[in-house]
């Protein structure tokens, strides 16, 4: 029975006075999180609590970073090179600590909650005089919805209708969130109230809060009544988020951390390329939300350092690419054959801004009886991001690229340039252009999968911080990245996957921000025509005549990658009218009917899907994309 936080946390107390017994520290009984971080007679008062940065709290940059003396940013002679003096920021390793010091697997006394929010500050002010908008959530208002299950619960309208707890909504505050986004309205109701959630919305439309904040807020007053097992290494986390690459792992730490801000639920990371070690040490003090890659999740079950046995909510981000072919069998292991909670006893929310129908299907082995929520159109980009797409040879794309560049300089503010990521095929080709512009006095640097894991971070927080203010990237990057200044994104060669075109040029034109794509298009794309043309199109961009035409010989061709032809998960896949003839693996009886509707929940004229439902095409999902991920 769902009880409201103010009530638990009174349960709490009476319950931590009751049975616990404060002082009983030698033996490590289990504290749920809402039992955590309050102080007693016997001990010091929590540290007060400080909107953003403050001379009290430790910032993690400082404290024993491995940042120092890693050559990550642009290596070539001829362009300026990185500073160092950031540090290492990443999550972890600085000398962070946590406060819960009352039993529970907490061995670490003396650990106090390092405040996420300091750094923020300090990196906003760089970028002040460069922002060319202000946040603008007004765009997303009429965007259309589509909900689809049985008894979906309504969205909300702003944080304050929702119960997530006093601490939860003083750090959205911190966050600055004023108002939830269409997906957040949506998404939180339905996971508060149980359900599992199939939910795809543009990219930069705050999905990781949408995820974050039902976690939390459900392990700080859940009354889970199960204790966790006895086993003294091994960490039993209530909450798993998984993500396909270790940046993107990272981000999300950063990102819970900050939403669990004093308020007792504790997140750690886990990502391969960084010493195992450390992140042991930290699961051994404790963890409820585990964020991990998959391939270091899979090494540390096999060692029995984590144990999924109480985990009460599963969340994938970038839920098609976690189960396409490159991350499917690991994604099995990790949820079918350990020993996690099955469907319908633990809570399973899977996110991304593209769902194409097949892994729909795939996906809903892992979900019950769940509801589909679309918002914007499944698959496509925002109406914020100018796209541009400039027909050029190979042999001219450099060229082409110092020109965009020169240009750009020249609006650039107090000799900073905007930010720009440069999208590339291959890892030997990031290299190589990454060489030639800072040959010709660009600074860059590039984020691969050939480079180490401490070369990829310091690349990313160079290229943030803009000190490099040029990164040249595999599609490594291409995924969920949220880097809030980029100003413009190349596709120097463009992908072979239209869903992989929508998520690398969201890394612009976030949270409701505006930004400038521009694709390099020649006949070696002539596959990606159609679909291109049809995404621009319905993003009301402007299609030159030269793409139209190939678009309609690709059609007459039968391109492969045709949105047309069903390879765009436009909607439930349930719906589709041979989901219930049998292909659908499990009838008619957990598709209850769906609504569309606006932001606001009111009745929209949306038309959803894109064409006649049919098979997966396989587009892009081949072995050659898989090389670029962890
Ligand atoms: N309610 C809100 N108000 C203001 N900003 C928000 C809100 N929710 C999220 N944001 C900000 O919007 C940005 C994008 O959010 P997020 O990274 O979660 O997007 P996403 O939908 O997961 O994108 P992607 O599909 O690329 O992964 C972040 O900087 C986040 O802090």
């Amino acid at each position: 029975m769902p009880t409201s936080w103010a009530d638990s946390v009174a349960a709490a107390e009476n319950t931590a006075a009751g049975s616990h017994g404060v002082g009983n520290l030698s033996r490590p009984t289990y504290v749920p999180p809402h039992l955590r971080n309050r102080p007693t007679s016997s001990e010091a008062a929590p540290p007060p609590v400080v909107a953003n940065s403050g001379p009290t709290y430790a910032n993690p940059a400082v404290g024993g970073g491995v940042g120092g003396g890693v050559g990550g940013g642009n290596r070539w002679a001829a362009g300026p090179r990185n500073d160092f003096r950031s540090g290492y920021s990443g999550s972890g390793r600085g000398n962070g600590g946590w406060n819960n010091n009352r039993g529970g697997w907490d061995r670490g006394r003396d650990h106090r909650e390092v405040n996420p929010f300091a750094e923020d500050e300090k990196a906003e002010q760089e970028f002040v005089d460069q922002e060319n908008t202000g946040i603008n959530f007004d765009a997303y208002e009429d965007i259309p919805v589509e909900t689809s299950g049985d008894n979906v619960p309504p969205p909300v309208n702003t944080f304050a209708e929702i119960d997530l707890g006093e601490a939860l909504n003083l750090n959205i505050k911190r966050c600055k969130y004023v108002k939830p986004t269409p997906v957040q309205r949506h998404a939180i109701p339905i996971s508060l109230g149980g359900r599992d959630l199939m939910a795809c919305a543009q990219t930069g439309s705050g999905k990781t809060a949408a995820f974050c904040f039902p976690i939390i807020s459900g392990i700080m007053t859940g009354q889970f009544g199960q204790r966790a097992p006895r086993m003294p290494r091994t960490a039993c986390p209530l909450a798993l988020i998984l993500s396909p690459t270790r940046e993107l792992s990272c981000q999300i730490h950063e990102e819970a951390k900050k939403f669990a801000y004093q308020t007792g639920v504790k997140v750690v990371v886990a990502y391969g390329g960084a010493p195992i070690n450390h992140q042991l040490r930290e699961l051994e003090r404790g963890v409820d939300i585990l964020v991990a890659t998959p391939g270091r999740l899979v090494d540390l079950l096999e060692r029995a350092r984590v144990s999924l046995q109480m985990i009460k909510y599963l969340a994938l981000d970038e839920a098609d690419r976690m189960l396409d072919m490159g991350f499917e069998p690991q994604i099995r292991k990790i949820v079918q054959q350990m020993d996690m909670p099955p469907p319908g006893v633990r809570q399973t929310m899977l996110f991304s801004a593209t769902f194409p129908k097949e892994i729909q299907r795939l996906a809903s082995d892992f979900l019950a009886n769940y509801i589909f929520l679309a918002v914007g159109r499944v698959g496509s980009s925002t109406d914020l991001i100018v796209q541009r797409v400039e027909y050029v040879q190979e042999s001219d794309k450099r060229s082409h690229l110092m020109d965009l560049l020169h240009a750009q300089r020249a609006n650039g503010v107090h000799g900073k340039q905007a930010l720009t990521l440069v999208f590339v095929e291959t890892k030997k080709g990031a290299d190589s252009l990454e060489y030639w512009l800072c040959m010709n006095g660009f600074p860059a640097t590039t984020i691969h999968g050939d480079r180490t894991q401490q070369e990829r971070e310091q690349a990313l927080r160079s290229f943030k911080s803009g000190n490099t203010p040029i990164l040249v990237a595999t599609d490594v990057a291409a995924r969920g990245l949220d880097i809030p200044h980029v100003a413009h994104v190349v596709n120097f060669d463009l992908p072979n996957d239209i869903d992989d075109y929508v998520h690398r040029i969201g890394r612009t034109g976030r949270a409701g921000k505006s930004g400038l794509a521009t694709a390099f298009f020649n006949d070696n794309n002539s596959s990606m025509a159609r679909p291109l043309s049809d995404l621009m199109q319905e993003a009301n961009q402007e299609v030159p005549a030269w793409l139209a035409r190939y678009a309609a010989r690709a059609s007459y061709g039968g391109g492969k990658n045709r949105r047309g032809g069903g390879r765009f998960g436009g909607r439930d896949f349930r719906r589709d009218s041979n989901y219930n003839r049998g292909g659908g693996g499990g009838g008619g009886d957990y598709y209850g009917g769906g609504n569309m509707n606006n932001a606001y929940g009111g009745q929209g004229g949306y038309g959803g899907g894109y064409g006649a439902p049919g098979g997966y095409s396989g587009g892009g999902y081949g072995q050659g994309v898989a090389s670029a991920w962890d």
